[in-house]
């Protein structure tokens, strides 16, 4: 009958799967795809270039578009942050992820957005969003999401390839990565030149409490990823998105934005 039957707590859809969902064999057959070729570099911060990894006969490139702030929060702030993440409701998500959401209430299909229950970014990140503003890529950064996600090996938690929004979503993708270091593939489905047979998948290193940017090809040409092999443990993040110009100032929609703006910078909010 239905394809999906769901007996366990899980809140995948469609073609998302996690490790509860996947004693159901719908389920399993989606697992089985495999790309034909897949040329595989590290992410080299230093150089900022895309590395071919151990044997793989591809040349280095320039990767622009990544950003790493190392030791973002300090140790006991992870902790305050977490336990204050933890006093609010955690709910289901796809591909075994949690999810806390401090934001509107976006149809990005219809493209509409509400303010809904929205009530502002939670009190404790008024600091965090003042500190991520001494840097220069992200002096004008007015966060109007906070979105928080929790992954844990025991549920398989994941994230598929994707790009996100960029309607209603601007040029940076701000996260704070907390609790576990991870990793975050950026893919192209097709490669070019040398390497056009195939997928071509950079591997980019988000340790424990830093903060990692995307902006620019990185956000808007390559998906990003988080694959269930780089879940090696309980990892807890914040997502920070801002408005595109359509909803600042100038723009369409620019009352409905600068409302965003104030109740996401009253600092008082809790999830929707
Ligand atoms: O977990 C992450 O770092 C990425 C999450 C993500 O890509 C998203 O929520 O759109
Ligand atoms: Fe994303």
């Amino acid at each position: 009958m239905a394809a999906r039957q769901q007996t366990v707590n899980c809140g995948c859809k469609g073609i998302r799967t996690c490790l509860l969902c996947e004693a159901n064999d719908d389920k399993r057959q989606l697992l089985n795809k495999k790309d034909s070729v897949r040329y595989d570099f590290t992410y080299d911060q230093e150089s900022k270039l895309a590395v071919p990894v151990c044997g793989n006969i591809q040349q280095a490139f320039p990767f622009p578009g990544v950003f790493l702030w190392e030791n973002f929060v300090s140790e006991k702030e992870e902790k305050e942050l977490v336990t204050q993440m933890d006093q609010n409701i955690w709910r289901e998500s796809q591909s075994g992820r949690r999810k806390q959401d401090f934001g509107p209430k976006v149809n990005f299909k219809k493209r509409r957005v509400r303010l809904g229950g929205f009530s502002g970014l939670p009190a404790i990140s008024q600091k965090l969003v003042n500190r991520m503003t001494k840097e220069p890529l992200l002096a004008d950064f007015h966060p109007v999401e906070q979105c928080n996600l929790e992954y844990s090996p025991k549920r398989g938690s994941a994230i598929d390839p994707h790009l996100d929004d960029s309607w209603l979503w601007g040029e940076r993708l701000v996260t704070l990565n907390l609790l576990s270091d991870t990793v975050i593939t950026l893919s192209l489905d097709q490669g070019w030149g040398d390497m056009d047979r195939g997928e071509v998948r950079v591997a980019v290193n988000m340790p424990r409490r830093s903060l990692f940017v995307l902006y620019g090809e990185a956000r808007h040409r390559w998906k990003h990823a988080i694959c269930r092999e780089h879940v090696l443990g309980r990892r807890v993040c914040s997502t920070f998105r801002e408005l595109t110009a359509e909803f600042l100032h100038g723009g369409e929609q620019e009352k409905l934005g600068s409302e965003l703006l104030d109740i996401a910078s009253s600092f008082k909010g809790v999830p929707v």
